[in-house]
């Protein structure tokens, strides 16, 4: 059966006598259209594996299971897992659902222990709201053999994804998120999509792992840099990153040799400036 109406969501909670949790962000799609499109974004092949974060009623995770050849789904709800084992674990034998919170799990092992010798998953998942960011974090910062992962995020989430040098959604997860990936909006999502409807509109995103960072320099100075601009936003750039502990005399010097005027807000930086200015700053401390 097709989980994604409203009829048959009701029915499945009322079965089960559940109700959609807020606090975890338990918004359920129902929207067929929307749906396939996550799928087609993600491009799954029959060999691919699939971490589902938040499979809530198995309505994703059903399209999921008829395209790639395994799908694990990690639930913290106890009762939506009790759901999916009738709902998708007995219906796909492709299909296996961990009670376990997203944030916490040992995704190495997990995808370790399923994955061929050099063989990278892919993230397909409407993630739970509350938690988007560290997740994000998580899938981009711990090296976990990932090759796409393909997301429903808050819209202004999504923005920030993508959003150039100087705009006003430009920040750090933009910097981190196009440093490790391609990022792409795929699908503009409604609030008239999901059930019960959020009180924000949606966007699918796809990230694209690179096979290497797109600038030269090491990541952790990179990133320590990345942080101090974006920690101080109302400061200048000289100021912000004195917060590294580097003198101001060094800063200034670090930031003419990389020819980046030192009035600048850190905000402003593209990456390849932020690698300018770590490679300098690294090279002098
Ligand atoms: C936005 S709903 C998506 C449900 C379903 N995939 C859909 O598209 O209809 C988010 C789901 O994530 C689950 N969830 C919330 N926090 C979680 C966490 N820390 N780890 C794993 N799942 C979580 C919720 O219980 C809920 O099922």
């Amino acid at each position: 059966m097709d989980l994604a109406n409203p009829g048959a969501l009701k029915a499945l909670m009322a079965q089960y006598g559940l109700r959609p949790q807020h606090r975890l962000g338990q918004n359920f799609l129902i929207d067929g259209r929307v749906l396939d499109g996550i799928v087609s974004a993600a491009g799954l092949e029959p060999t691919d594996v699939v971490l589902e974060i938040g499979p809530g009623l198995g309505t994703l995770t059903q399209r999921l299971a008829a395209k790639a050849g395994r799908v694990v789904c990690v639930e913290l709800d106890r009762g939506l897992v009790q759901v999916l084992h009738d709902t998708v674990q007995k219906a796909y034998d492709n299909v296996e659902v961990i009670h376990g919170d997203a944030g916490r799990i040992d995704l190495h092992k997990l995808l370790g222990e399923r994955l061929a010798p050099g063989q990278k998953a892919k993230v397909v998942a409407n993630l739970p709201y509350y938690i988007t960011t560290p997740l994000v974090m998580r899938l981009l910062e711990e090296e976990l053999p990932l090759s796409h992962v393909v997301v429903m995020v808050q819209k202004e989430v999504a923005d920030r994804m993508v959003s150039p040098p100087g705009s006003k959604a430009y920040g750090a997860l933009s910097v981190a998120v196009q440093y490790y990936t391609e990022p792409r909006i795929v699908l503009r999502v409604s609030r008239a999509s999901f059930m019960p409807q959020p009180e924000v509109d949606s966007a699918v995103v796809s990230l694209r792992y690179r096979e290497r960072p797109p600038v030269d320099a090491p990541p952790e100075a990179f990133f320590r840099v990345v942080r101090a601009a974006f920690g101080q936003r109302r400061k200048s750039l000289v100021n912000a990153l004195t917060s590294l502990g580097v003198e101001k005399a060094a800063v200034h010097a670090a930031l003419e040799a990389a020819g980046i005027d030192p009035g600048r807000r850190g905000e402003s930086l593209s990456l390849e400036e932020f690698a300018a200015v770590a490679r300098t700053l690294w090279q002098r401390t």
